[in-house]
């Protein structure tokens, strides 16, 4: 059975009916019971901001490794700045000997946030971390904080949906998100001239962590691909333009397992296919740090025990590292 991953209109929600808004929310909510991804369009976002954003990143990319180590924080638990080939291995997240992903990527986050207590003292400095931009490509940072607040808006309004779509109130996710920590990975997969050892892929199979993981990426040989239910791999098609969203693993908790946070993998270009690189641009939007994630469920049938959003994320890091 060939299946395919489901596209999903923002455009009508978004512009605010509460029919439109509840029908939306409802269409997430059969998907992600379903599959946990779909792609989105009609999102809002300036595609000439996301062609931007991504010819800066090859810029990047493309410099000499030294130039770009340039930007590479020397403690290895600092979630900023360049990681380069061997970092870390996504699949030993969840639990699977995996050897490290043939990717590089650039970590970053929030530009800027309040000078107050919450942010700038204790628990907060661990989450809001200056980013290292590089100085090449120029005006690199400007774009990449563009799309972080487009995004940031996109996500805020998509979990008003979702709660929508899983009968909560619209506002149900409002004061676990309204200083959240989330970061943003830029992945270049380069192009292969060595075949990679056994069992080693451009990112390995894994569930993503957060809440929604908002990706923009391209359709080349060696691309994206998620497991289905009866156990088959089917692609998914990331057009330019467009976004690839999926659950992650906070909202599966969160919802009791009514959706799903499904194991995805980039898969390496099939032998005999002409030398190529691959970017995606991935925004993975993550609760406040000390927000509570608690199964919304009838007492006693809660799947897993409360689990504060910045604990799990720091137990996902170290557990990717190689
Ligand atoms: O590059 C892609 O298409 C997906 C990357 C991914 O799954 C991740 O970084 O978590
Ligand atoms: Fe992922």
């Amino acid at each position: 059975m060939s299946l395919s991953i489901p596209v999903i209109d923002l455009e009508p929600a978004l512009r605010g009916s509460a029919a439109e808004r509840l029908r939306t929310g409802r269409l997430i909510d059969q998907t992600c019971r379903h599959i946990g991804f779909f792609t989105i369009k009609g999102h809002g976002v300036d595609p000439v901001l996301i062609r931007t954003l991504r010819k800066q990143a090859y810029a990047f990319f493309e410099q000499p490794l030294a130039e770009k180590q340039r930007v590479a924080p020397a403690d290895a638990g600092t979630p900023r700045g360049y990681r380069g080939l061997g970092f870390d291995s996504l699949a030993r997240g969840n639990a699977l000997d995996a050897p490290a992903d043939i990717k590089e990527y650039y970590h970053f986050g929030r530009e800027r946030w309040p000078q107050t207590p919450y942010y700038t003292e204790g628990e907060g400095r661990r989450y809001f971390i200056p980013n290292l931009w590089p100085a090449s490509p120029a005006g690199w940072a400007a774009t990449a904080e563009r799309y972080y607040l487009a995004l940031e808006k996109l996500t805020g309004e998509m979990m008003q949906l979702a709660a929508l779509g899983l009968d909560l109130p619209e506002d149900f996710f409002q004061d676990k998100i309204d200083r959240h920590i989330t970061a943003m990975r830029i992945n270049h997969y380069p192009a292969q001239a060595v075949a990679p050892a056994p069992g080693q892929l451009r990112a390995g199979a894994h569930t993503d962590y957060g809440l929604l993981t908002i990706l923009n990426g391209e359709n080349k040989p060696g691309g994206l691909e998620v497991l289905t239910r009866g156990g088959d791999w089917i692609p998914v098609e990331t057009e330019p333009d467009t976004f690839v969203v999926n659950i992650g693993d906070l909202l599966m908790r969160w919802t009791n397992d009514r959706w799903v946070s499904n194991t995805h993998r980039v898969i390496n270009p099939p032998e005999g296919t002409a030398p190529d690189a691959r970017l995606s641009v991935a925004f993975f939007h993550h609760p406040n740090y000390d927000a509570l994630v608690e199964c919304i469920a009838p007492p006693g049938l809660a799947k897993y025990p409360p689990v504060l959003s910045g604990e799990y994320r720091d137990l996902k890091y170290r557990q990717t590292r190689v």
